[in-house]
Formats: structure tokens, C-alpha cells, sequence
């Protein structure tokens, strides 16, 4: 299983995460980072550690997939939670809107798409929002390439959408076509996929996983029952000494708390609406809107200023029932509050 990874870096560890560590602490604990999350359990492991423990801490600021814990050196509990890197979340399905964490500690993300009819620019952008939004870098791989007449084309297109971003188009089923992305699965780097379905997540997957994968699939665990309990949240060791995540969650991300994100993938829409006369501007009918004179003196794409704007309500649309729930439970808090404080006082009396 992980027997190659022998060093705290071969996990992921990094300056980041060092300087977290207080001077009291280092004779007394030692870090681990989540490997896998099981129904109730979570499997750590570091160089001389390879335990499940139990989980730990709530709601978002739960121990996820790929975060890292302080353990007590001499009965490997949990003390506390590092700071995170990045990390990647979701509102729960349905009508529920609480957020469920996906992973923590990603490096790199890769965004799937295929020269073929799944191109879609909007889909692209709103995955590169999410990207951004977590502190991930996207990578764009374009699978495929071998189907489409000018596959370059589509190359373009993408690299358009933000700026400085990479784009990898290649046949996901050729070992050579994917050895671009060796460099972002590298010596403990942790990656993940995103993409619709039938893309070549999977075929990228076992690729990138190489000869290692039924090895790398060792990080598992039994239940009481001796069978394996995996709920597909795990991290793989790639042979290159990389980490890729798995998590079907990935794959159902949604728009929540990312107006960072979409601003940075749409600084050029971002900076114009800077100059427009009004700050609440709505980029419609207003005088002295930027967008709109940018628009009319082809200065920028109308159809990325729509798409940019439809991000933007739709993210506002989901936080608002964000910030509606925890609304709720705030005034439920004080509900509890009061009932408790007024049982007190008849106690008391
Ligand atoms: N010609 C060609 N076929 C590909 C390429 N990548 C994937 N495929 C094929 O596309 C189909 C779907 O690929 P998968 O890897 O299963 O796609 P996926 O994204 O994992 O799909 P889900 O599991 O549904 O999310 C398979 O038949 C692959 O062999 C490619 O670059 N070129
Ligand atoms: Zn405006």
C-alpha cells in the first residue's frame, strides 16, 4: 500500500503546515494526514502511523479527506486540525443547503472536458470559479483530442477563460498523451477530477494510476465484520509519488460562497464593472456602465459577460438559502439559550 511513502512530504506535508505546529507541541505529537473517510471512522496515516481514528470535529470544520491532524505521539487521538490549503465543499443534495465537505489539501484540479459535444465553455468556467474559490489550481485536459478534426480549437477556446490557465489536450487512452499531466501528480501533490460523465475521468484515472492501481487501492480498511466499508473517499498513491483524490462528491459540485472564485476567473468582466458610474450597477440600461461600452466597442465578449452575469445570480441564489439557514440555526441557538437560561432560573429559585 503506502510503503513507498516513508517522509512527511511524501504525504503532502509542506511549509504550510509546519509552521502550524507550536514549539511546545513537537516532542508530544505527530502529524497524519486523512487518507480515507469511512462511515465512522477515518483512516490516518504518516511515516510509523497507519490507524483509523474517529472522526473528528463538525460541520465545516470537520476532518475531511486529505486534511492533516495532530495526533497525541503516545495514543495517536487527534488533538486538533491543521489549517487547511484548500478545500473543496458542496451543498448537501436536495432541499437540504448545509454544506458537506468534498476534500481538503488539493493542489492541483484537474477540470475535465472532451473535444466533442461536452465542450462547454460555461461549464468549463464555473468549474475554474470552483477551483479558485477552494485555492486550487485548474488545469484544463481536454480528452479526446484523437476524435476531433481541429482539436486545437478547442485548446483555445479554453485557454481564454482565465487568465494564465493551462490546457492539456490529449487521448486519455495513450500513455504518452497523458504524461503532460505527470507534472502536476509529482512527489506528494495531491490532484483531483472533475468533469461530466463519459469524458474519461476514469479512463485518465487508471492511466495516471498506471500498472500501481490495485496496489494503490490498498488504503482501505475492514469493518468489525472484516469487510471493507469504503465510501469512495480516498486518496491514491500515484507511482510518480502524487496523491489523487476520489470522491464521487467531485463530481456534484455546485456554486456556493464562490463570488471570489468567479471574480478571478472573470477579473476582465470584474475590472470593468469597477468602472462603472454606479457601484450597484446592474449592468443593463444604467448610464455609465463599463460592461455595456465595452460590449458596444467589442472590447469584450457579450456572451462571457452573460455567462459571467448568470454565475453571479445563481451564486447569489444559493447563498442567500445558505445565509437563510443559518439564520435558523442561530435563532435556534438562542431559542435553546433562553429555555435553558429560564430552566436555571426556576432551578435556582
Ligand atoms: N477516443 C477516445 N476515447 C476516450 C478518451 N477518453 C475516454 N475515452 C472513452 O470514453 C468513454 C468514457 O470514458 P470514462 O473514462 O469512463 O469517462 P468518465 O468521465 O469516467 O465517465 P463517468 O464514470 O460516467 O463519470 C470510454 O469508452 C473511454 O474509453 C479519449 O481521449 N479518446
Ligand atoms: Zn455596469
Amino acid at each position: 500500500m503506502t510503503s513507498e511513502a516513508s517522509t512527511l512530504a511524501d504525504y503532502g506535508w509542506a511549509t504550510f503546515f509546519s509552521t502550524q505546529i507550536h514549539a511546545d507541541e513537537t516532542d508530544t505529537t505527530l502529524p497524519a494526514r486523512v487518507v480515507a473517510v469511512h462511515r465512522d471512522r477515518l483512516h490516518v496515516a504518516a511515516p510509523g502511523i497507519d490507524t483509523s481514528v474517529a472522526p473528528f470535529g463538525d460541520g465545516e470544520q470537520a476532518a475531511t479527506v486529505g486534511d492533516w491532524l495532530l495526533l497525541d505521539a503516545h495514543t495517536q487521538r487527534p488533538l486538533r486540525r491543521l489549517d487547511r490549503k484548500s478545500v473543496f465543499k458542496r451543498r448537501a443534495a436536495g432541499t437540504d443547503v448545509r454544506v458537506q465537505l468534498i476534500a481538503a489539501n488539493v493542489d492541483t484540479l484537474l477540470v475535465v472536458s472532451s473535444c466533442n459535444a461536452d465542450f462547454n465553455v460555461a461549464r468549463l468556467e464555473r468549474y475554474l470559479a470552483l477551483a479558485r474559490e477552494a485555492q486550487v489550481t485548474p488545469v484544463v485536459v481536454l480528452t479526446k483530442a484523437d476524435l476531433a478534426d481541429e482539436p486545437g480549437d478547442y485548446t483555445r477556446a479554453a485557454a481564454k477563460l482565465m487568465p494564465g490557465l493551462v490546457v492539456e489536450t490529449l487521448d486519455a487512452r495513450d500513455a504518452a498523451g497523458i504524461a503532460p499531466l505527470l507534472a502536476w501528480c509529482g512527489h506528494g501533490q495531491t490532484v483531483a477530477l472533475v468533469g461530466s460523465s463519459g469524458v474519461g475521468k476514469s479512463t485518465l484515472t487508471n492511466a495516471l494510476a498506471g500498472e500501481h492501481r490495485a496496489d494503490t487501492q490498498g488504503i482501505r480498511e475492514d469493518d468489525a465484520k472484516g469487510r471493507h466499508t469504503t465510501t469512495g473517499r480516498a486518496l491514491h498513491r500515484l507511482p510518480d509519488g502524487g496523491w489523487l483524490i476520489d470522491t464521487p462528491g467531485m463530481r456534484e459540485l455546485q456554486l456556493t460562497d464562490v463570488r471570489a472564485g468567479i471574480d478571478e476567473v472573470f477579473d476582465d468582466v470584474a475590472a470593468l464593472a469597477q468602472r462603472c458610474r454606479f457601484a450597484d450597477c446592474g449592468h443593463d440600461t444604467e448610464p455609465g456602465c463599463a460592461i455595456a461600452a465595452a460590449i458596444a466597442s467589442g472590447d469584450i465578449d457579450a456572451a462571457r459577460v452573460g455567462r459571467w452575469r448568470k454565475l453571479v445570480a445563481e451564486e447569489a441564489r444559493n447563498n442567500e438559502s445558505l445565509a437563510q439557514r443559518r439564520a435558523r440555526d442561530r435563532a435556534f441557538g438562542h431559542m435553546a439559550d433562553r429555555v435553558m437560561a429560564e430552566k436555571r432560573l426556576r432551578r435556582d429559585r
